[in-house]
């Protein structure tokens, strides 16, 4: 007979679960019986708090004003409410999960994770890609550009990136289908058409612009803190062929363009204080605008997994990244354009100094491949250390790779 494991309530997590009361992230669910009615949501441990219902559950706990934010179908109205609010709002929901005088009011609002469905948890602004990792940069331009040097003369100035597309950001489990385009390798006396043979990952972090700016306002290293929600992870999907061709002058295009995954789980910038550590050494002075020495700790300690078929195939440390969040965030607004609320920017794939700590496969195979084949999965997981010993989780991105669609050889209809 099997054993008979005794009921475990909700509220008492296994010891070390990374979805603890320090991490609590935010994301939009909905359940089988009500598949059109999205809710915001906070995991706990392997359940699902429905924060639509906690105002009405919880009324002493729960400010009235925020009880519009939390009943509505995406994140951006609380992203938007400024960082006093997300402050209240955590607080009072890590009350609601930790003080046993509320389990009763809670419990019929905490969901089993695999039981409900989990959506793209914001409406993406802008989308910004930035190229911060010195370890990948270098790597990267031995493989595409052999007769240059491998970091371009501007790269320790200034945080490099590019704007991608926001419309193909998708949220995790959403299939990646292979992309079509043009590519032409020494080889090909002539570009050729068809699907991309050299499909990628890249495995970055992401972060959740909730307080917007004014245009002609820049924002300063110190601004992060207001400005930025929350993290995520980012698999930025790369069509090594399709890029290779298409990038000079202008940058990546379609190569990237096809999808992003992001995590389901956004969690806020505060969980991660613990784990915030200083970056590298800046061998070259920045400007002051991106002059952070004298400024909280930029970086942050994650430790990315990079799994391929359930076989883990890296460990990217986040920590080595060169440029920081806040300093990418500086640089995106020093020129006076504005943030908006639901913009993402990811740091640019994050790899670190060993050979098993690069963050895609073209450093991983050293431009050789293989690259993804059809019916692949990749799935990205991450933690950093938080207080008192704990970890603090992030939500994983996972996709698996489906066949090209059939276009025919003249091109689509
Ligand atoms: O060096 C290049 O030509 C481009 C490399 C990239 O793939 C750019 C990118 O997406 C930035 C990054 O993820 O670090
Ligand atoms: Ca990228
Ligand atoms: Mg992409």
């Amino acid at each position: 007979m099997p054993e008979q494991s005794p009921e475990q309530s909700p509220f008492d997590l296994a010891e070390g679960d990374p979805f603890g009361p320090h991490t609590l992230p935010y994301g939009v669910f909905s359940t089988a019986d009500a598949p059109d009615r999205r809710r915001i949501g906070v995991r706990y441990g392997s359940r699902v708090l429905d924060l639509s219902a906690l105002p009405g559950a919880l009324p002493s706990v729960v400010a009235a004003p925020h009880g519009e934010l939390l009943g509505a179908a995406t994140l951006n109205p609380l992203l938007a409410a400024g960082r006093p609010v997300w402050q209240q709002v955590r607080a009072a929901v890590r009350t609601a999960l930790t003080d046993p005088a509320h389990r009763t009011a809670v419990a019929p609002l905490l969901h089993p994770l695999d039981g409900v469905t989990l959506h793209l948890p914001f409406e993406v602004a802008d989308y910004v890609d930035f190229y911060s990792s010195e370890h990948h940069a270098t790597n990267v331009g031995k493989i595409f550009r052999p007769d240059s040097a491998a970091l371009p003369p501007n790269w320790k100035h200034l945080p490099i990136g590019y704007h991608g597309r926001a419309g193909t950001v998708v949220v995790t489990g959403t299939p990646v289908v292979r992309p079509h385009g043009q590519r032409k390798t020494p080889a090909d006396a002539a570009p050729v058409f068809g699907p991309s043979a050299r499909l990628d990952i890249e495995a970055e972090v992401g972060f959740v612009v909730g307080t917007p700016s004014a245009l002609h306002e820049p924002v300063g290293l110190a601004g992060f803190r207001d400005h930025v929600f929350g993290v995520c992870l980012v698999n930025d999907w790369s069509a090594r062929d399709i890029q290779a061709w298409e990038y000079v002058p202008l940058g990546p295009f379609l190569g990237k363009s096809f999808a992003t995954s992001v995590s389901a789980w956004i969690t806020p910038l505060d969980a991660f204080d613990a784990a915030r550590t200083a970056p590298p050494a800046r061998d070259v002075a920045p400007l002051p605008y991106l002059d952070d020495a004298a400024a909280e700790p930029g970086g942050i300690d994650l430790r990315i997994e990079v799994a391929r078929n359930g076989e883990v195939i890296s460990r990217p440390p986040f920590a080595a990244m060169y440029w920081t969040a806040a300093q990418q965030l500086a640089h995106m607004t020093v020129n006076g354009a504005s943030l908006r609320t639901g913009d993402l920017y990811a740091s640019g794939t994050v790899s670190g100094p060993e050979p098993d700590q690069l963050g895609c496969l073209l450093e991983l195979t050293q431009g050789k491949g293989p690259y993804l084949q059809d019916g692949d999965e990749v799935t990205l997981t991450a933690w950093a250390p938080g207080p008192d010993g704990s970890r603090i989780g992030l939500g994983e991105v996972t996709g698996r790779v489906l066949p090209a669609r059939e276009v025919p050889a003249d091109g689509p209809a």
